[in-house]
């Protein structure tokens, strides 16, 4: 009986002292959380409520506290109980938010924000809401100073634990302060809108100066205000010129000519300048062409290329477009090469022209 007797009593005792812990209790746990937390979190399921929301706002120890809680919740399984018990806190909370500020705001939050049920699986969602909600549940109640306390530790907290949440807080305060003084706004625009025209500005440039697709079309009005290419007529393209250059018949030498180089001395070469029917010959490094026949096909013009008539062209040429290939453009209008006029051979060469 007196076994019996002593375990009766200690059992009502301590579900008394477990549903209705006194003041001391409830404010020491969240108080000195890392060790007592643990220990006490099956008795007072609870209390790791505003424990985790202090935590929360501290910094890491509420991920901690949150794992080693699942095991508790499962022991809270018989927590069919606890959930009338957590109103009870709640309510010397409330009553305790004399004196504590910060134990204050959080626990109504939890009450306003999940209907006093089922706060603990949405702790993380109420520290997301809670940042989110805080202003507008916060600013109904009393206390503007210990709303900005969390409003301002949270985002801190958040920004080094949940960048989610302090995102919104960005947003929502700019929109209110982009309305007003729209210098905020413009800086945020422009930091959001400024690399890109920096970046196009940056790409644009160098094409102008460089060469790309787009300074083709800014390049090319100018090289045609330099150009002095010409609009060649239909069938004379540098393709028909490779083709007609490439035929045996074509006589690109001139008809009358002889076959084989000849020996052309300046005066003769000065005589074949294009004027009275005769074909325009020219000279390039040491031999003679007959350029007569390219006149139609040069990019440059007819005049262009006759400016080099009966004398040498090779100074003309090299000013113009040295990146010309001669010899493969002309190697068929090809007449012989350039001699002395004491050289006997070339009055051999005219006499056999004539
Ligand atoms: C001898 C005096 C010559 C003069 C004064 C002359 C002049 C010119 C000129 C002003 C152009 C236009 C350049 C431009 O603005 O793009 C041109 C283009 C051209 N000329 Fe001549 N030319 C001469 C001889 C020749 C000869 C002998 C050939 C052939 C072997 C030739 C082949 C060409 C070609 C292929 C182009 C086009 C170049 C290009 O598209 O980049 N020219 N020439």
């Amino acid at each position: 009986m007196g076994w019996a007797g002593v375990v009766t009593l200690v059992a009502t005792a301590g579900y008394f002292l477990y549903r209705h812990p006194p003041r001391s209790w409830t404010t020491e746990h969240p108080s000195a959380t890392p060790d007592p937390g643990p220990e006490a979190r099956p008795t007072p399921t609870s209390e790791p409520l505003p424990a985790r929301h202090d935590e929360g706002f501290s910094t890491p120890p509420p991920i901690e506290i949150e794992e080693e809680s699942s095991p508790t919740t499962p022991k809270a399984s018989a927590s069919s109980a606890p959930l009338p018990v957590l109103a009870v806190p709640a309510l010397n909370l409330e009553s305790d938010t004399s004196d504590t500020r910060s134990a204050a705001t959080k626990p109504p939050a939890l009450q306003n924000m999940n209907g006093s049920t089922t706060p603990q699986p949405t702790d993380h969602n109420d520290q997301f809401s809670q940042t989110k909600s805080q202003p507008q549940f916060l600013t109904p109640r009393t206390l503007p100073q210990a709303q900005k306390p969390p409003t301002l530790s949270a985002p801190a907290n958040t920004s080094s634990l949940m960048p989610p949440p302090s995102v919104p807080r960005l947003r929502a305060t700019p929109q209110p302060n982009r309305a007003p003084p729209g210098l905020q706004p413009l800086r945020s625009n422009a930091s959001s809108l400024m690399p890109p025209p920096s970046a196009a500005a940056g790409l644009r440039v160098p094409p102008s100066g460089g060469g790309g697709g787009l300074s083709n079309s800014t390049l090319k009005p100018s090289l045609k205000k330099n150009t002095r290419k010409v609009v060649l007529d239909p069938g004379y393209s540098p393709l028909d010129w490779a083709a007609l250059a490439a035929n045996p018949k074509s006589q690109l030498r001139g008809v009358g000519v002889p076959p084989g180089l000849l020996r052309v001395t300046p005066s003769m070469l000065k005589i074949q300048n294009g004027r009275k029917g005769r074909d325009a010959w020219t000279s390039y490094q040491g031999k003679v062409y007959n350029i007569q026949p390219y006149v139609p096909y040069h990019p440059g013009g007819k005049g262009e290329l006759l400016r080099g008539a009966g004398k040498d062209s090779a100074q003309l040429f090299q000013e113009i477009h040295p990146w010309v290939n001669w010899d493969g453009i002309l190697s068929e209008c090809l007449i012989g090469i350039l001699v002395s006029e004491n050289d006997t051979q070339s009055e051999n060469a005219l006499d056999a022209m004539d």
